[in-house]
């Protein structure tokens, strides 16, 4: 492409790529000079060169400029990066209907829901924190939200594979740092908002001030804001959203409301009441908080132009989310589900869920830990919650990062008052553990993880064989199913 194309005035010479990391420009690429938190990409600008960059873009004064290398100096050169990203890739998030899902917890299961419902009757992509996927095609991300350059380079494969939708996740850092500002998102959907990120965004004004951007900036004027009633945030998010706004709730009247609901630990059955009518839902999702997902995803494909009753239909085989209240069933007499929960809000929905499934004298036994560098205070709130809910606490490492497991371990007991708890390192040796001492009836959370298979360490990104291969393996190896 021109390098006129992306910047105006700017020569005609043909630019290969963009790319922000000095290591990884190829001949003829746009270095854009990204202000990280730990570096400056600025400093990099030699090596950049030196590996063939074409073009660097910057804000601040370069003193030495290079004899055959176009300078292009910026205000803000994220954003310049964003733009340009949107323009090289052929703008592929206009020639989709673009889904964003932001919130606390049950991003992935509201995308995967859209996907799963939509992608039969129009093909569907999906980026989030489980795969990047579309049509055959099945990726592992690093990120929720990938950078702007890659996440334009794979909504583009998706246009160029057919694609006529995109449920994306949209994570607080991605909008804070503006990954997806060359994006217009159709709908935009908040899930809820609750304790998170702490670290990254210093407060919880913050937190939510991010999560808004993409109600506020993000969201096209005539698409749609899809917003949880329920959700303490609810009327302040409404406030700010640039789009009409359609709600869903279960405890407030909303314009898609799930009542009547009923549940196991196998499926649900809830009436849904839109515009007075009301419609009988069957859906193999199981807890109170999917209900939520899956009126998320309701209201939004319906605003869509999908059809009542065919979304309806397609409630009761919604493929199960790896990792997210992921029922493991290898023939054993005691339940075991594998989630991804690590905020203190996702932790209490799925003790509660856990909770209700177990046989009434049975024991519920939590395997968690909590992730290293990360919101610290969240470590003795998740003991609180544990100890209010759980019969047996198995601590546990997460992702320790270059902390030591078993000091986490002892800020997560300082919330624990009662409840017997021990520490296993090691996390298989904690699954297996954990399955030893099931009886029937009980419930085993494995908790933190998800479908991860890796745990970052001192050392960087381990493999992990998976919480779920994990206990398939110990229920069979231990319990002789
Ligand atoms: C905390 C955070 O968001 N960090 C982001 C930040 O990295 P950073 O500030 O550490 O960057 P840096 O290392 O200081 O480098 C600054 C710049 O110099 C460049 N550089 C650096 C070294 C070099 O030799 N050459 C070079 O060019 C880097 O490529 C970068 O452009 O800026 C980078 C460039 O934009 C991001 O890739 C990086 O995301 C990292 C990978 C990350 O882990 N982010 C996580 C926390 C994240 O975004 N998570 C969310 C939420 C998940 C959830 O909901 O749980 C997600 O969407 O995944």
């Amino acid at each position: 492409m021109r390098l006129s194309k992306l910047f105006k005035n700017a020569p005609t010479v043909n630019v290969s790529g963009l790319c922000f990391d000095s290591r990884k420009v190829k001949k003829d690429n746009v270095y854009f000079c990204l202000p990280g938190l730990t570096f400056d990409g600025h400093d990099f600008i030699d090596s950049a060169i030196e590996n063939g960059a074409i073009c660097v873009v910057h804000s601040k004064e370069i003193q030495h400029k290079k004899d055959g290398v176009i300078y292009i100096r910026v205000h803000d050169v994220n954003e310049a990066m964003n733009q340009c990203a949107r323009i090289f890739y052929g703008k592929p998030s206009d020639k989709m209907t673009m889904y964003g899902i932001t919130g606390t917890n049950g991003k992935s299961t509201v995308a995967n829901i859209i996907r799963s419902i939509l992608d039969p009757i129009e093909p569907c992509g999906y980026i989030g924190t489980i795969a990047i996927e579309y049509g055959d095609v099945k990726l592992m991300p690093d990120l929720t939200t990938p950078d702007a350059l890659f996440l334009q380079s794979k909504l583009s494969d998706m246009v160029n594979a057919g694609m006529k939708a995109c449920a994306l996740e949209v994570s607080s850092h991605g909008l804070s740092q503006g990954r997806v500002n060359g994006i217009n998102f159709n709908v935009a959907i908040f899930t809820n908002f609750t304790y998170d990120h702490l670290d990254f965004h210093g407060t919880l004004e913050n937190y939510f001030d991010a999560k808004s951007i993409l109600f506020k900036d993000r969201v096209r004027s005539d698409g749609v804001c899809i917003l949880n009633k329920d959700d303490p945030k609810y009327a302040e998010l409404a406030a700010l959203c640039a789009a009409r706004v359609v709600t869903y709730g279960i405890e407030n009247e909303a314009d898609y409301r799930a009542i009547h609901i009923q549940m196991n630990n196998e499926a649900s059955h809830f009436d849904l009441v839109y515009q007075g009518k009301s419609y009988p839902v069957m859906t193999n999702l199981v807890a109170t908080y999917n209900i939520y997902n899956l009126l998320a995803a309701i209201a939004a494909l319906h605003e869509t132009g999908i059809e009542l009753e065919k979304i309806i239909a397609a409630c009761c085989q919604i493929p199960q989310v790896q990792g997210r209240l992921e029922q493991i069933k290898e023939g054993q007499d005691f339940n075991v589900i594998v989630d991804f929960a690590h905020t203190p809000d996702g932790l209490q929905k799925v003790m509660e869920f856990g909770r209700s499934i177990t046989k009434e004298d049975g024991n519920l036994i939590a395997v968690f830990g909590s992730a290293g560098k990360r919101d610290v205070a969240k470590r003795k709130v998740f003991g609180e919650l544990a100890d209010k809910y759980c019969d047996f606490i198995i601590l546990t490492e997460d992702d320790p990062r270059d902390e030591d497991p078993k000091e986490i371990a002892a800020q997560i007991k300082e919330g624990i008052q009662e409840t017997t708890n021990i520490f296993i390192e090691d996390r298989y040796e904690a699954i297996r553990q954990a399955v030893e001492s099931a009886k029937t009836g009980d419930t085993i959370l494995l908790l933190g993880k998800g479908d991860e298979v890796f745990i970052y360490r001192e050392n960087g990104r381990a493999p992990w064989v998976g919480d779920h291969m994990a206990v398939r393996e110990c229920i069979h190896k231990y319990r002789g199913q």
